[in-house]
């Protein structure tokens, strides 16, 4: 039989058991202890000792722990590289056992709170520059309800979406967590399953409602069932992980379809919009527009990009906010330069409505505040200023009472520990000043005492000092104990050291004691101050959230007006009919690193009407064709997210899908080949673009053989030319489907330019008009330091090659005969001829009027098959 667990060990494993499978933070006195393959695992990430402490069924006890003073850096580690954590801490004191059970009580535990990458809410563990979102998300009836929050911040989000656009709804919000229920067939990998009875839309909504202290939720917008549901889920996680407290939840806000301009996960991806390809943020878009001076103005850029609008008046309000700023760039610098020195109030307003606030919280607030009531002053009444800064600057002010407080409450730099109290300003509460006081006038008084026992002993050595162990001492070097330890001599003996000796005296244990009456009183009173004016906080929490969101939207503004200045990029002009007309268009991110190497960008033009909607790009590898098509797809995106873009001029008609593909990148993660990929990710452009959508692709098609490649490249191209009738740059090596202008009208060719000079390959990195002459492959291979002798090898394979060509008449030779869309017309065919042999060889004669029917049936239902 198994020997029964020690108490403690029977605490920890109850707490283990509904921890499940988040690691236990066990406290004991100054640390966290894990134990068994919580530790083992633990001790891997963090990479500290792996111990052992007592038994477990006969086995040693595996055993790791962090310092409490500590623990968020190890948090964060552990976070970072996918763990979930409960926090179990002590909630009563060893003082408060031993009352409740005599000498040998075990101190009670609880989990206090669950960590997790998507609920985290602590400074140190948060990156200020990117929102952390937790979504939860649910299939209802065909419909999967997406609710994401930032509960950093208090942001909440809900949308609603078919099955196949669930994995760009998640990427767009950019998730850290996602909660799904249990039993559900289209949760992703990774997610954090939940049971079912969770996700119930009565549920989300009776929430919401008592949240926001509403009736009705028709004030937010169209909430379907399994938008409710998705919130359902959401709240009860939330819950679970506060241990029942929630954290601030704005208002939702509802995300319908074609609210904003849709882009796929794939398109996301090769854009580089908010992270490179290789993760990190260096070398993406928001990377060279962010010129953001708050995180709250940086993460608000990321939304923005993230989902760029598609409404023409919402869009000229962003630009004609930045038009202003842009022009006055004295005011400019003023607002940047008072936003510079904003703390981030909306996570400080995060934290304290969670219940996990610090004086330090409190005191960005008052900082925020005032700085925004500068801003506003700032702002107030300026000339031909737009009318979106009316909406703004109100929501600037209003908070003069709880500056006020906060001001007279709080000393100007508050701690962030409170526990130690010395936040509350003196003269805020006479009580606590005296309180002060006394404790101040005891330690005056000890010290005297230190002067009086030197003096009546002689030992100039003594000293008064003070530990948490024993409190204050009296402290004498070894050789002077003798005299302090006869009796009558007026001190105690406590403790014998190395090189010295500590005593006890009466008076001083007096003093000691009102010391600590009097600081304890304090603390509390600074305690009870704190709850005080954090429930005035959180009285105010939306006036305050809305402040801050303002001052994001001025910062992301005056951000993007001073990239514009800096980089003399031009206010777009967005108009409805489907167009799109860049003057000098550049690529802010190779422009930027070409800047860093001194090369010069060469701006490009890009002119797409009604009548000409698809450009065929060809020309040398390394020529520019990549950067041409991203450029302009990304001067589209800046453009409808309310910003300058890099061109000399603009004229783009708004845009309701973004699409952009590169042929056969390697996608290995997921698991397909990589040609399997570029051909579901074309699949999706084709039955997704509209008339209004614009797509970019990147040499579809050469992921397989030249033969297959250049047919699906030209049925492709055939395709979006006359189905999907969108805007589109291709840019192919294939010269072969320059032909297809001779049969597509609203086609036309153009290509990078390149020269050889003396030999030499020059990239002019300039668009022209017509089909590419030649590819200059050989030439690309020699620049790229290819042994001359295989260029040479090469340059003899290519001349037969091309003999070849010429005699059959190349690869697409007979491809002009081939009427559009043949192969579809073929499929047809070969249907209506099945049927006709049916009815020619048919005796009608012979067929009941029953059976006549059930074939008149059958027929019409094969007739009716793949239409
Ligand atoms: N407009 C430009 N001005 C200056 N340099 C440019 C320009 N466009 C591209 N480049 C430079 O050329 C390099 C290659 O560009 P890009 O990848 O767009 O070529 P590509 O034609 O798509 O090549 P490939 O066919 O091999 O994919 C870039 O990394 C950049 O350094």
């Amino acid at each position: 039989m198994p020997a029964q667990p020690t108490p403690m060990m029977a605490q920890y494993l109850a707490l283990k058991e509904e921890a499940g499978n988040c690691l236990l933070f066990y406290r004991m006195g100054d640390f966290f202890e894990l134990f068994f393959d919580d530790a083992r695992k633990a001790a891997g990430v963090l990479d500290i000792a792996l111990t052992t402490r007592g038994e477990h069924d006969g086995q040693p006890v595996p055993m790791c722990g962090v310092p409490v003073h500590a623990a968020e850096s190890y948090l964060a580690r552990l976070i970072r590289a996918g763990c979930r954590v409960a926090i179990a801490e002590q909630v009563e004191t060893p003082a408060e056992a031993k009352k409740r059970g005599g000498s040998k009580a075990l101190v009670a535990r609880d989990i206090v709170r669950f960590v997790t990458a998507g609920t985290l809410t602590e400074e140190a563990l948060l990156e200020p520059r990117r929102a952390n979102v937790l979504a939860a998300a649910c299939e209802v009836r065909g419909s999967i309800g997406v609710a994401s929050c930032d509960i950093s911040t208090g942001r909440l989000e809900v949308e609603e979406c078919e099955p196949g656009a669930f994995g760009a709804a998640l990427a767009r919000t950019g998730i850290s967590e996602l909660v799904v229920p249990d039993e559900w067939d289209g949760a992703p990998p990774g997610a954090i399953v939940r049971s079912r009875g969770e996700f119930a839309s009565g549920e989300g909504e009776r929430r919401l409602k008592a949240i926001h202290g509403v009736a009705t939720l028709d004030g937010f917008g169209a909430l379907s069932r399994s938008m409710l549901a998705a919130v359902g889920g959401l709240l009860a996680y939330l819950e679970h992980v506060g241990r029942g407290t929630l954290p601030f939840l704005q208002p939702p806000v509802v995300r319908t379809g074609g609210s904003s301009l849709a882009m796929d996960e794939a398109t996301r991806a090769s854009l580089e919009i908010l992270a490179a390809s290789g993760g990190g943020r260096k070398g993406s878009l928001i990377d060279a527009v962010d010129r953001c001076v708050t995180g709250g103005g940086a993460r608000q850029l990321a939304e923005d990009l993230a989902a760029p609008l598609t409404e023409r008046d919402a869009i000229a309000a962003r630009l004609s906010l930045v038009g202003w700023l842009n022009d006055e760039a004295l005011l400019r610098d003023d607002l940047r330069a008072t936003l510079r020195a904003l703390p981030d109030i909306e996570r400080a307003l995060g934290r304290i409505v969670a219940g996990r606030g610090s004086p330090r919280d409190l005191g960005q607030l008052r900082d925020g505040m005032v700085a925004a009531g500068r801003i506003r002053d700032l702002l107030t009444g300026r000339e031909g200023a737009p009318p979106s800064l009316d909406s703004l600057v109100p929501r600037l002010g209003g908070h003069a009472a709880l500056i006020d407080l906060l001001t007279r409450a709080l000393v100007p730099s508050p701690p962030t520990e409170r526990s130690q109290g010395g936040f509350i300003a003196s003269g805020y509460d006479a009580a606590l000043d005296e309180l002060r006081e006394m404790s101040g006038n005891a330690r005056r008084s000890i010290a005297a005492l230190e002067a009086k026992y030197r003096k009546e002993t002689g030992i100039a050595a003594l000293k008064i000092k003070h530990n948490g162990v024993l409190g204050y001492f009296i402290e004498v070097p070894a050789k002077h104990a003798d005299a302090l330890m006869a009796p009558n001599s007026g001190f105690t003996h406590r403790q014998t050291m190395a090189g010295a000796v500590r005593f006890n005296a009466l008076a001083l244990h007096d003093e000691a004691t009102r010391i600590a009456e009097a600081g304890g009183h304090a603390l509390a009173a600074e305690e009870a101050h704190f709850e005080d004016l954090t429930g005035q906080v959180v009285a105010v929490r939306n006036a305050i959230a809305a402040t801050a969101a303002a001052l994001s939207r001025l910062d992301v503004s005056a951000g993007q007006a001073e990239r514009a200045a800096e980089g003399g990029w031009c206010r777009p002009d967005i108009v409805e009919e489907p167009c799109l007309e860049i003057d000098g268009g550049r690529h802010p991110v190779v422009e930027a690193a070409l800047a860093g190497s001194g090369d010069r960008f060469v701006a490009n033009d890009c002119r797409l009407g009604a009548n000409d909607r698809l450009w065929l790009i060809g020309g040398p590898n390394m020529g520019g064709k990549s950067t041409f098509l991203r450029q302009n797809a990304l001067i589209v995106l800046l453009a409808q997210a309310g910003g300058f873009v890099p061109a000399q001029g603009a004229r783009i008609g708004l845009v309701d899908r973004l699409f952009s593909r590169v042929g056969a990148s390697d996608n290995l993660a997921r698991g397909r080949s990589t040609f399997m990929v570029e051909m579901v990710e074309t699949a999706a452009i084709l039955s997704q673009a509209t008339e209004r959508s614009f797509v970019i692709l990147d040499e579809v098609g050469r992921g397989t053989s030249t033969y297959d490649g250049l047919a699906l490249a030209w049925a492709v191209v055939e395709a979006v030319h006359e189905t999907n009738r969108c805007r589109c740059l291709f840019a192919t090596h294939y010269h072969e489907l320059a032909r297809l202008a001779e049969t597509c009208d609203a086609l036309s060719l153009h290509h990078v330019r390149a020269r050889e000079w003396k030999g030499e390959l020059v990239l002019l990195h300039e668009l022209a008009e017509g089909p590419a002459d030649r590819s200059y492959g050989l030439a690309v291979a020699r620049l790229a330091g290819v042994p001359a002798n295989v260029v040479s090898r090469a340059k003899a394979v290519l001349e037969k090659l091309e003999r070849g060509r010429a005699e059959t008449g190349g690869l697409a030779a007979g491809l002009g005969d081939l009427p559009l869309f043949a192969a579809a017309a073929d499929a047809q065919e070969e249907r209506c001829d099945t049927l006709s042999d049916r009815l020619r060889d048919l005796d009608i004669d012979a067929l009941s009027p029953r059976d006549a029917l059930d074939l008149l049936y059958e027929l019409k239902r094969e007739a009716g098959t793949g239409s």
